[in-house]
C-alpha cells in the first residue's frame, strides 16, 4: 500500500511542457534505455508468447532544440519503432522519454493527449495518413480544432500561411489528397504536422515514397521550415544521402542499437564504426574515376532476425573487424573514443574502434568481386547501400 505522501510524488504531472521555456540548444527529448520487444505469439486457442521481437533493444538518444538529428540504418533494424515510441505511439517495455524535461509515462489522457501537439509525426506514405475523404482544409482545420488553435484567429489566414510554407498554392485548399502528386501530397502532410505548430516533428522515411527528382525538394522544404519555424526534427531514413544535407547531427542503428553517433560532418568525415564504414563506402562518388577505383567494403552474411539477435556486438557476425571471444560475447557501449582528432560527439559501439582507426587491427581477407550487380549473389537492400560492389571483405 502506498502513503498519501507517495501518492502526491508519484501523481501524473498536470502541467504541459513549456516550450517557450526550452532555449535552442537546450535538450529537447531525452530518451534513456528504450526497449521495445514485440511478443511473437503462437497457438490456436491460447495465444502463447513463444519469444520477442527486439525491434528496439536499448537507445539512449537526446535532441537538442533546434537541431536535426538524422537517424539511419537498414530497413528491419528498428528505426520506425523507436521513433514512434519516442512519440509515445508505441508502447515502451523499459526506459524512458522526457520531453522538455517532463516524462511522458506520466501524462495520462488528456494532458498526454495536449503534449502531442509539441510533437507531430511526418509519414513515408502521405496518401495512407491522409483521409481521402477530406479536403486540406479540413484536414489542417481537424488538428488545430482539436487542440482549440482556431480560436480567436482568422482560421483561414492561418490556413493559407501554412500552404504558402510549404509551397502549396491556396487552391489547395478545396482539394483532395488523391488530386495531388505524391510530392504536393507529402507537402499536405507537412502542413498537416506544422498546423498545430509543433516542437518537434518526427519525420519517417519523408522522401522514400517519391520521385528521385522531387526528393530534394522535399528534403529542402523541410530544411527551410527549420530555419523559419525554429522546429527540431528527427528525420528517419535508410538513405544516407537524404540524412547527410540536412542533419546536424546523425545516429547509425543496427538491429535496435546506436552504433555509431556524431555531428554529420565528422560522421561522413572518419565513419568509426566498421558498419558506418561499409555503409559510407558503398555510397556512390559522382566523379567516375573516384567511382570506378575506390574500395568498397561489402557486408558478408545476411542481416540477423531482430527475434534472435546475436550475443555479444550485434555486428559480430558480419564484422571483417570481428576478434574471437570478446566480440562474441561482450555488447559494446556506446562511448567516446580515444583518437586524435575525433571529436567527442563522435561515439561508437566498437570494442576495437582505436584500432581499427590506426591500422592496427586490419580486415579479414579482401577479395574482389565483379563491377557487374547481376555477377553478385547477395541479398543485401540496395536502396540502402547504393550500386553494384566492387570489394568485398569478411
Ligand atoms: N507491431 C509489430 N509487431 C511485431 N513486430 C514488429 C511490429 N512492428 C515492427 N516489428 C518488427 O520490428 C522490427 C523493426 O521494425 P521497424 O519498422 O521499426 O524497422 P525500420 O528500421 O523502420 O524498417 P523499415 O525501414 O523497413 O520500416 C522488424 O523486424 C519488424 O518486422
Amino acid at each position: 500500500m502506498s502513503s498519501p505522501a507517495d501518492r502526491v510524488e508519484s501523481a501524473p504531472v498536470e502541467d504541459s511542457v513549456v516550450i517557450e521555456d526550452i532555449s535552442e540548444g537546450d535538450i529537447l527529448l531525452d530518451a534513456q534505455g528504450v526497449k521495445v520487444h514485440f511478443p511473437i505469439k503462437k497457438g490456436v486457442i491460447i495465444d502463447r508468447t513463444v519469444g520477442h521481437v527486439y525491434a528496439v533493444d536499448g537507445i539512449d538518444l537526446q535532441i537538442r532544440r533546434g537541431e536535426t538529428y538524422g537517424l539511419v540504418g537498414e530497413s528491419g533494424c528498428g528505426k520506425s519503432t523507436l521513433g514512434r515510441a519516442l512519440l509515445q505511439l508505441e508502447e515502451m517495455t523499459e526506459g524512458s522519454v522526457f520531453f522538455g524535461g517532463v516524462d511522458l509515462a506520466s501524462l495520462k489522457g488528456e494532458t498526454l493527449r495536449k503534449q502531442r501537439r509539441h510533437m507531430q509525426m511526418v509519414f513515408q506514405d502521405p496518401l495512407g495518413s491522409l483521409d481521402p475523404r477530406q479536403t486540406v482544409e479540413q484536414l489542417l482545420l481537424e488538428g488545430m480544432r482539436a487542440h482549440g488553435l482556431t480560436k480567436g484567429i482568422d482560421a483561414r489566414a492561418r490556413l493559407i500561411e501554412l500552404l504558402t510554407a510549404v509551397g502549396l498554392p491556396r487552391t489547395a485548399l478545396s482539394k483532395y489528397p488523391h488530386e495531388f502528386s505524391g510530392g504536393q501530397r507529402q507537402r499536405v502532410g507537412i502542413a498537416r504536422a506544422l498546423s498545430v505548430d509543433p516542437a518537434l516533428i518526427v519525420a519517417d522515411e519523408p522522401v522514400s515514397a517519391l520521385d528521385v527528382s522531387v526528393q530534394a525538394q522535399v528534403i529542402n522544404l523541410l530544411a527551410d521550415l527549420q530555419e523559419e519555424f525554429g522546429l527540431t526534427f528527427l528525420v528517419i531514413a535508410h538513405d544516407l544521402a537524404v540524412v547527410r544535407h540536412i542533419s546536424d547531427r546523425v545516429g547509425v542503428m543496427y538491429l535496435g542499437a546506436l552504433v555509431e553517433e556524431a555531428d554529420a560532418d565528422d560522421l561522413y568525415a572518419e565513419p568509426l564504426h566498421p558498419y558506418t564504414r561499409a555503409l559510407m563506402s558503398a555510397v556512390p562518388v559522382p566523379d567516375p574515376t573516384i567511382e570506378d577505383s575506390r574500395e568498397r567494403i561489402l557486408l558478408s552474411g545476411d542481416l540477423p532476425s531482430p527475434a534472435n539477435p546475436p550475443a555479444g556486438c550485434r555486428f559480430h557476425t558480419r564484422c571483417p573487424w570481428r576478434q574471437p571471444e570478446r566480440c562474441d560475447t561482450e555488447r559494446p557501449e556506446l562511448r567516446v573514443v580515444q583518437i586524435d582528432g575525433v571529436p567527442a560527439s563522435q561515439r561508437v559501439a566498437c570494442h576495437y574502434a582505436e584500432q581499427i582507426a590506426s591500422g592496427e587491427l586490419q580486415p579479414h581477407e579482401v577479395a574482389t568481386v565483379a563491377t557487374d550487380p547481376s555477377d553478385q549473389e547477395s541479398d543485401r537492400d540496395d536502396s540502402f547501400f547504393g550500386p553494384a560492389s566492387v570489394t568485398e571483405i569478411g
